[in-house]
C-alpha cells in the first residue's frame, strides 16, 4: 500500500528537555565496543571522501543496533535434527516490521534488514523544508504493511530536531497499532531525543550517541554533516 500524504509542522523540542531524565533510552556508544570504532569513522571528514565506506559503517551500526533490539524480542523453542542428534533451538516469534526515511535511511536500515532478514520492510519519503525559521517536515510517500500487533522498529541515522522521526511514526499509525515500538537512530542531539521521548513515550529508543546540541540549522554539533549527501551525493 503507498499513500501521499500531506505536510504538518510539530511543535519546537528545546534545549531545556534532558534526555537523561528519560527512561527508555539505550546508548550504544557510552560502553567501548567495535560501535564506536564505525561511529568515530562515520564523522571523520577525511574517511567521509570514502562513501561506500560511510554507507557500510551506517550499516554495521544498524547491525549491531539490529543486535541489541534482538534481545528485547519474543522467541519460540523448536525441536531442530542435526545431523548427529535432536536438540531445541530458539526461532524469532515474529519478525519485525523494518521501517525507514529516505534517503539517509537506506543503508542503516541494510543493517536491520541483515538479520531480521524475513523482515516486511516500509519506506517513508520524509524531508527537511529549506528556508523556514523553524525545521518543518514534508511527508511525501509511505509505503508499508499492516502494522496491528507487530513489532515494529523505525531507524533513521540522524534525530537532529525529531520532527520527522515523529511525523514519520504518526503517519505510519494509519496503518495499524503496533505492540512494541523501537526508534533507532546513529547521533541524536539532546533535544531531538527528548522531543521524540516526549512525543512517542511507547518507544524504546536505541542511539549510538548523544551529541552536544543543534547548530541555528538545526544540524547536530558535532554530528557528521548530511547523512543523506555523504551516503548518495549532495542534492541540487
Ligand atoms: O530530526 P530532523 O530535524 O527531522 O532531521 C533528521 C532528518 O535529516 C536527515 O534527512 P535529510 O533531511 O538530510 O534528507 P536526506 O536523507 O534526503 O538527505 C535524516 O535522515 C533525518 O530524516
Ligand atoms: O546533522 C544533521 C541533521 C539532519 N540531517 C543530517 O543529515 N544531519
Amino acid at each position: 500500500m503507498a499513500t501521499p500524504l500531506s505536510s504538518s509542522a510539530a511543535s519546537a523540542p528545546t534545549a531545556a528537555d534532558a534526555p537523561e531524565a528519560l527512561a527508555n533510552i539505550h546508548v550504544v556508544c557510552a560502553e567501548p565496543s567495535i560501535a564506536n570504532h564505525f561511529l568515530a569513522e562515520l564523522r571523520d571528514k577525511d574517511v567521509q571522501k570514502d562513501s561506500l565506506r560511510f554507507r557500510r559503517n551506517l550499516q554495521r551500526l544498524g547491525e549491531i543496533i539490529a543486535y541489541r533490539i534482538s534481545a528485547h524480542l519474543s522467541y519460540t523453542d523448536k525441536t531442530i535434527q542435526t545431523p548427529l542428534a535432536e536438540t531445541t533451538g530458539k526461532l524469532l516469534h515474529d519478525f519485525p516490521i523494518l521501517a525507514t526515511v529516505l534517503r539517509a535511511g537506506l543503508p542503516f536500515h541494510q543493517g536491520f534488514l541483515n538479520y531480521f532478514d524475513q523482515s516486511p520492510s516500509a519506506f517513508v519519503a520524509a524531508y527537511r523544508i529549506e528556508g523556514t525559521a523553524q525545521v518543518q517536515v514534508q511527508v511525501d510517500y509511505l509505503s508499508a504493511p499492516s502494522l496491528d500487533e507487530r513489532v515494529l522498529i523505525l531507524a533513521d541515522p540522524m534525530l537532529a530536531t525529531g520532527k520527522s522521526l515523529v511525523q514519520t511514526y504518526r503517519a505510519m499509525l494509519r496503518f495499524g497499532t503496533p505492540r512494541q515500538v523501537h526508534i533507532a537512530a546513529v547521533i541524536a542531539s539532546p533535544e531531538g531525543l527528548a522531543y521524540v521521548a516526549r512525543e512517542i513515550p511507547e518507544a524504546t529508543l536505541w542511539v549510538a550517541a548523544i551529541d552536544e546540541k543543534l547548530n541555528e540549522q538545526a544540524y547536530i554539533i558535532p554530528g557528521l554533516g548530511d547523512a543523506g549527501d555523504l551516503s548518495f551525493g549532495s542534492k541540487l
